[in-house]
């Protein structure tokens, strides 16, 4: 997308063809600081830390992870074995995204079938790439559909404003370009549809405060932060026309993982009959899963992001305690909306219902 009239992406890879560079986007939106990853080490570290976040997104950083793997293997002359060993190590550095899996052993497959070790390091930076590339161009398609969804609300309200509300970052910054949730409302706002966007601030990392928003600004896509338990309230008062949400994992049965709070807007939606799309590239389909709930990983990070809140104070980003020291905190970082509540997903390949039998339609070869 363009920031201040430059095309940027949250990932790219060096002059060098070596060295990958990636937004910090812990210091976004006071800071626009760019970080260097030249081990696998420090490729985890990103994950972890999350200088890089979004489904999408870390399945990129871990393909690249991938290539880095590969360059560092083959100078300690132990290739293959070397490089499916860090492989579970990248995977296991965020476990809820199914997507950092899918992009780690889409790159393993093609460099175990690589003859050299210069062709390893080469099939894998290729391969990371394409990944790179297939994600911009699928969050692009799914835009194009779920711009379609927003215009005939827009034409349902004869032109009025379309409400629409979001949880967390499913933004470009989350994925490659584009994003998923925020595609079909940068598509629909490109083509001139009046919208508004209710970005929840989503605590306890603040990804909609700090990142949503930032972009949307970016773009000139009139929005307003509102707190997390805003929503229902909105609803009930006739102010949210859909929502659109993103997400780590869905089943092939329709249930969706997404940033803790999502499964409580599906809720407040149902009740009050606004429609809950769900916006992913086919990566972000589990096929093996069926039961959500169930079977989905949910990470618990660090108490400590719960109890402190970052933000920028006398020019400075700084950290301040919210809770008295002693009180425990716990950190679940993603829920599961079950597919009972999902009107639909929004798919490169067009919309779908939530159903086993709607999704395998739209993707047949899975
Ligand atoms: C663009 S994909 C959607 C999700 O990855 C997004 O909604 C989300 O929950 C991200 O969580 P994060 O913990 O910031 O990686």
């Amino acid at each position: 997308m363009i920031v201040d009239g430059k095309q940027t992406r949250p990932i790219w890879l060096d002059a060098d063809q070596k060295t990958v560079k990636v937004i910090d986007q812990r210091q976004l939106p006071h800071r626009f600081v760019v970080a260097d990853l030249t081990s696998v080490d420090a490729v985890i570290h990103a994950i972890r830390e999350m200088f890089v976040r979004g489904a999408p997104l870390i399945g990129v950083t871990g393909a690249y992870g991938v290539m880095i793997a590969a360059m560092k293997g083959d100078a300690a002359g132990d290739g293959p074995a070397f490089i499916r060993q860090e492989c579970l190590r990248l995977k296991a550095a965020r476990p809820t995204a199914v997507n950092l899996a899918w992009g780690v052993d889409r790159v393993l497959e093609k460099v175990m079938a690589a003859g050299t070790a210069a062709d390893r390091i080469d099939v894998a930076r290729n391969e990371a790439a394409a990944i790179a590339e297939e994600e911009a161009e699928n969050c692009r398609r799914l835009g194009v559909h779920g711009a379609d969804l927003i215009t005939s609300v827009s034409r349902e309200k004869n032109g009025a404003t379309v409400n629409i509300l979001t949880h967390c970052n499913a933004g470009w910054l989350a994925c490659i370009e584009y994003g998923t949730a925020t595609a079909p409302i940068y598509e629909a706002f490109n083509r001139g549809v009046d919208l508004h966007v209710w970005v929840d601030e989503t605590r306890p990392l603040n990804q909609g405060a700090r990142l949503t928003a930032w972009e949307l600004g970016k773009h000139g896509v009139p929005h307003t932060v509102i707190t997390d338990n805003a929503g229902g309230h909105l609803m009930q008062h006739g102010r949210v026309d859909m929502v659109i949400v993103g997400t780590d994992r869905s089943t092939h049965t329709g249930d969706v993982a997404n940033k803790i709070g999502t499964y409580l807007k599906a809720l407040a939606a149902r009740d009050n009959g606004i429609p809950f799309y769900v916006a992913l590239p086919s990566s972000t389909f589990d096929w093996t899963m069926t039961d959500g709930v169930k079977e989905i990983p949910i990470e618990e990070r660090n108490p400590d992001e719960v109890r402190y809140i970052q933000g920028l104070a006398d020019g400075r980003i700084t950290r301040v305690l919210v809770p008295p020291e002693s009180s425990p905190a716990a950190d679940f970082a993603f829920d599961v909306t079950p597919a009972r509540l999902v009107t639909g997903f929004v798919t490169e390949r067009g919309v779908c219902g939530a159903s086993e039998a709607e999704i395998h339609g739209l993707f047949p070869e899975f």
